[in-house]
């Protein structure tokens, strides 16, 4: 029998666990979300769901008495809150802490499509942000040789189920088990996991049966409270939230939509909040929660703790930016402003050399940004805002054609802009769906790769770079033929080349590219060359780097219409070489 000395601790006391839901478009997260927090009917009345704010609480009642015939025993967190906006968009915009807002996640699967592009965005989210979270194969009851079965328990369910339908399952969460694992992620179904530190959990569901929401409830407040103890610890502290919505209401004034996760806020509070200027702080007029039982109606209130879905009227009309941080100020002004300020660093790796990104908040930016660099597309910058005239402006200005467009996630185009990108060569590409933007912006990337290379073959000499492959030496004189990597830029037939001491390099006679005769070839690429007047070993060597000469006629044409950075590099290169002889090569018109 276990006996309390007078030395142990006291039980900490431990807030809900916040919980945001993810997943593939269509996958049923809102499905999911609605039988969980009881809202699906007040989500079909007209503007139900509207008067609700930000996180819905799930109360530790509710769970006991939906998990009662599961063992449910020691459960100590007092509920879970669930966020109201479901997506990994909207939990990468949310953040607390330097980190995600949700303390857990519910990724969303359709058990019969499988992972999608939207699992896979969600997963990398959540990795990033090291997230727990568990898996809802949902729309079981798609899948065949289904019996309708009253029960809302998976457990029970199953044990009523054909054979043929449970194989059916097995076989679609094996097919789930499988790919997880190509993405580094162990998983297995709920009840047969041992460890749930190391196997992420799959809990099979149908959301519009439900069927299998105990088990998800269950699962998740079981690994809240065993592996995120000390992250659902309630501190006696100053009030920090993050702000999901602001609402600018005539009568009212600004009310901020947020989620209290940590400390208490009570009215007549102190706030800071970041706004387009910067961190400022303000009076809290007014505050109000949910109520428990109707689903559309606010309740006003004078103080609260954490975790809980808040509505906070402030004293003064700002431009607040969402997804920030509100805290409580008490006495600590210079580290709450320092804490606000952090939370609005973005964190994105940024080349001088590539395109421009803005995104409705810095989760989005971050979001958007991070797969399209996986992508191998560089970001020069990025910004939260719509696109403005003065963006197209700026993007206008760039040297290289392929910097010439922005990507706007979950933005406008702003009227004044729309004008400015029609007399523009500037390519906007906006969406809100982050796999089809990356996509389009490869095909825009391609596109115009594809447009700058026929203008090249229209007109003057493109400045190249190629380097000798020794390994590819076919003869080496009369005409010298060899492998080559055409590194930047294209050459062509007819194309002088030049040696990396401005020496006379021959000429291009002839390409091939796989057994093919080409007139032009685009870096990159490795072909074979013929090149005649000069004899291997003799002016050139294997691993020479060569470049195409270019008449000094040519220059300042083409400084004026300029190329791909990596061209236009080369030119610069080119130029060096020439001045080695003559200082003022290329200054005259
Ligand atoms: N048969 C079946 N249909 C379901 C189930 N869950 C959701 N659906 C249906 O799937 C469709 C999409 O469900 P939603 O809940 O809107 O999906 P979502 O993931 O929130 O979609 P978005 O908000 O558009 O990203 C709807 O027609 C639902 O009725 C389920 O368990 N079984």
């Amino acid at each position: 029998m276990e006996t309390k000395s007078s030395t142990s601790l006291p039980a900490k006391k431990l807030r809900q666990p916040i919980v945001c839901v993810l997943g593939h478009v269509d996958h049923g997260k809102t499905t999911l979300l609605d039988i969980i927090r009881g809202t699906a009917v007040a989500n079909k009345e007209p503007g139900g769901i509207t008067q609700r704010i930000a996180a819905t609480t799930v109360d530790i009642n509710k769970i006991l008495k939906a998990t009662e015939k599961l063992n449910n025993k020691g459960m100590k967190i007092p509920g879970l809150l669930f966020i109201d906006t479901p997506g990994h968009v909207a939990f990468s915009n949310m953040r607390a802490r330097g980190g995600a807002l949700a303390d857990i996640a519910v990724l969303v699967i359709d058990i019969n499509e499988g992972i999608m592009p939207q699992t896979v965005e969600s997963i990398d989210i959540l990795k990033k942000f090291k997230t727990p979270f568990i898996i809802a194969a949902n729309k079981i009851d798609l899948i065949p040789f289904f019996t309708d079965v009253k029960t809302n328990l998976f457990t029970e369910f199953i044990r009523k189920q054909r054979q043929e339908y449970v194989n059916e399952l097995d076989a679609r969460i094996y097919n789930i088990v499988n790919k997880l694992y190509e993405y580094g992620l162990n998983s297995d179904r709920f009840d047969r996991i041992s460890d749930f530190t190391k196997t992420i959990a799959i809990v099979p569901v149908s959301a519009k049966k439900n069927i299998g929401v105990p088990e998800i409830l269950m699962v998740l407040a079981g690994l809240a409270q065993r592996f995120l103890e000390s992250e659902i610890e309630y501190k006696d502290i100053n009030g920090h939230a993050t702000i999901i919505e602001v609402r600018r209401e005539e009568s009212a004034g600004i009310a901020l939509d947020a989620v209290l996760y940590q400390g208490t806020i009570s009215v007549g509070d102190t706030v800071a909040v970041n706004t387009k200027t910067g961190p400022v702080t303000t009076k809290v007029k007014a505050l109000f929660v949910n109520t428990g039982k109707s689903q559309r109606s606010l309740k006003e209130v004078e103080t609260v703790s954490a975790a809980e879905g808040i509505r906070v009227l402030i004293s003064d009309k700002l431009d607040v930016i969402s997804g920030s941080p509100l805290i409580v100020v008490k006495g600590n002004m210079e580290q709450v402003m320092k804490e606000i300020e952090e939370a609005s660093k973005v964190d994105i790796p940024l080349d001088e050399n590539g395109i421009y990104v803005k995104a409705e908040a810095i989760g989005s930016l971050e979001a958007i940004s991070y797969e399209l660099n996986k992508q191998g597309i560089k970001i020069r910058a990025a910004a939260v805002g719509d696109i403005t005239k003065r963006d197209v402006m700026d993007v206008q200005t760039l040297q290289d054609p392929l910097n010439r467009i922005i990507i706007g996630f979950n933005v406008s185009i702003l009227p004044e802009a729309k004008d400015a990108i029609e007399s523009s060569d500037v390519g906007v590409i906006t969406g809100d769906i982050i796999y089809k933007i990356v996509e389009d912006t490869q095909k825009w990337i391609e596109e115009r790769k594809k447009q700058l290379s026929q203008k090249r073959k229209e007109a003057m000499p493109v400045p190249a770079k190629i380097r000798i492959l020794p390994q590819y030496i076919f003869r080496a004189s009369k005409p010298v033929i060899v492998g080559i990597r055409v590194e930047t830029g294209q050459i062509k037939v007819g194309d002088n080349l030049i040696r990396s001491d401005g020496k006379y390099a021959g000429t291009i006679k002839s390409i091939r590219n796989d057994e093919v005769s080409v007139r032009y070839q685009d870096a990159p690429a490795e072909v074979a060359v013929a090149i005649d007047n000069v004899t291997l070993n003799r002016q050139i060597f294997p691993d020479d780097v060569l470049y195409v000469d270019i008449p000094e006629s040519v220059v300042k044409e083409l400084r004026k219409a300029p190329m791909e950075k990596e061209i236009m590099d080369t030119l610069e290169e080119i130029i060096k070489i020439k001045r080695k002889e003559n200082p003022f090569w290329g200054t005259k018109v």
